[in-house]
């Protein structure tokens, strides 16, 4: 099946709006605009498929009722705006899918959310049972608790790791732009890339930023597309006035093929996990082992630690020259490590015998 008729046919898909879809320079909501995506929306889930909304716009929406003249600039104005601008957006959502009698559920989470496990499973676990209940879920960031996505306008990547999440088979990423150019649009000459099958389509593209609204930009879109690519989810990037024809036929905007099989829940945590706690520095020996033959990091091959770190932290691993190789997931507290550095196994006493980070919960970069 072609990538397209993939993305068409998808049951369950994850739908992220960008503010620079939704909100205006003069700081508000275009309801307009949002009747619009809900009426695309509400034909694909006539259609059968389950949708999660992802939708930016907060800050843009706070604007206006703060009385500030323009986008603020500082993240703790940002983060007021935003805690304005989340009710009125949602209320917004709320209004727009009424319309058909749909009920909207507020989400809000953190990319660090969905990197912990007792969290992952609860939001897992609220999402899923809205939409057995035909509740559509409008997730955003949760901007006062988290500003990674308020800093890097990052809520392309919070998208692909919802889309992880609850298991989609889709992501479409909603924005002012038709897809995916080789260079910035603004610029001009620029040419519309129709797919992406790998990052040797990306080599020569220059991905810049975003609007005045909008923050991310591509290359947040891009870097969002390689992760949910490794989740096995193909994405589709279209411009939000076309997202009727993206959701109905998935024959415009630009095509990110996922590799062929996901890499395994586990592995993904350890590569999107939002904080790693430290680091372990490996000699050559240990960098061939675990990157060349896929072995386990046994304490021999670590030169030095860095960080405050527990044994089921996820650390990265670096090279000599300090380049950051591999992350993964480490059996022993800091503490513990110290002792063990450079020691053969068979110098270890018997309940420190077990790799530092088993081959399965290590994933190269
Ligand atoms: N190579 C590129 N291809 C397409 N758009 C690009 C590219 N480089 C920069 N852009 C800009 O990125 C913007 C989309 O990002 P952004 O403003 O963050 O949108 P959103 O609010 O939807 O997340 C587009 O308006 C476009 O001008
Ligand atoms: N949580 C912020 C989202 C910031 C963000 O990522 O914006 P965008 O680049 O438009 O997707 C808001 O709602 O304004």
């Amino acid at each position: 099946m072609s990538i397209r008729a993939t993305i068409a046919g998808a049951r369950s898909v994850v739908v992220k709006v960008g503010s620079s879809a939704i909100t205006t320079v003069e700081g508000g909501l275009v309801t307009e605009r949002i009747d619009a995506l809900v009426d695309a929306f509400e034909a694909r889930m006539q259609a059968g498929s389950d949708l999660v909304v992802v939708s930016s716009g907060a800050v843009g929406a706070g604007i206006a009722p703060l009385g500030l003249r323009k986008r603020p600039q500082d993240l703790a104005t940002k983060q007021a705006a935003a805690s304005v601008g989340q009710l009125a957006l949602v209320e917004a959502w709320s209004v727009s899918f009424a319309r058909y009698g749909r009920t909207v559920g507020q989400v809000l989470l953190t990319a660090d959310d969905i990197a912990r496990r007792a969290q992952h499973r609860n939001a897992q676990r609220t999402l899923d049972r809205l939409r057995a209940l035909h509740a559509v879920p409008v997730v955003n960031e949760n901007d006062t608790v988290a500003t990674t996505e308020l800093r890097f306008g990052d809520n392309d990547r919070l998208a692909a790791l919802v889309a992880h999440l609850v298991g989609a088979d889709a992501l479409v990423l909603l924005s002012d732009v038709d897809g995916l150019y080789d260079g910035d649009p603004r610029k001009g000459g620029a040419r519309l890339i129709n797919q992406v099958d790998g990052p040797a389509d990306l080599d020569g593209v220059i991905a810049g930023s975003g609007g005045a609204l909008g923050t991310g930009g591509m290359a947040s879109k891009l870097s969002a597309a390689r992760l949910a690519a490794d989740s096995g989810i193909p994405v589709l990037l279209a411009a939000a006035t076309d997202a009727s024809a993206a959701l109905a036929s998935a024959t415009i905007g630009t095509a990110f093929v996922a590799r062929p099989e996901r890499m395994s829940a586990r592995k993904f945590w350890v590569r999107h996990a939002a904080d790693t706690n430290g680091s372990l520095h490996l000699d050559d020996g240990a960098v061939k082992a675990v990157l060349g033959h896929r072995r386990s990091l046994l304490a021999a091959g670590i030169t030095a630690v860095d960080g405050r770190f527990y044994g089921g932290d996820v650390v990265e691993l670096c090279a000599p020259d300090g380049s950051r190789i591999a992350r993964g997931v480490v059996a022993y507290d800091a503490s513990e490590l110290a002792g063990m550095l450079g020691r053969s196994t068979a110098e270890l006493s018997p309940e420190l015998r077990r790799p530092v980070i088993h081959a399965d919960d290590l994933v190269a970069h």
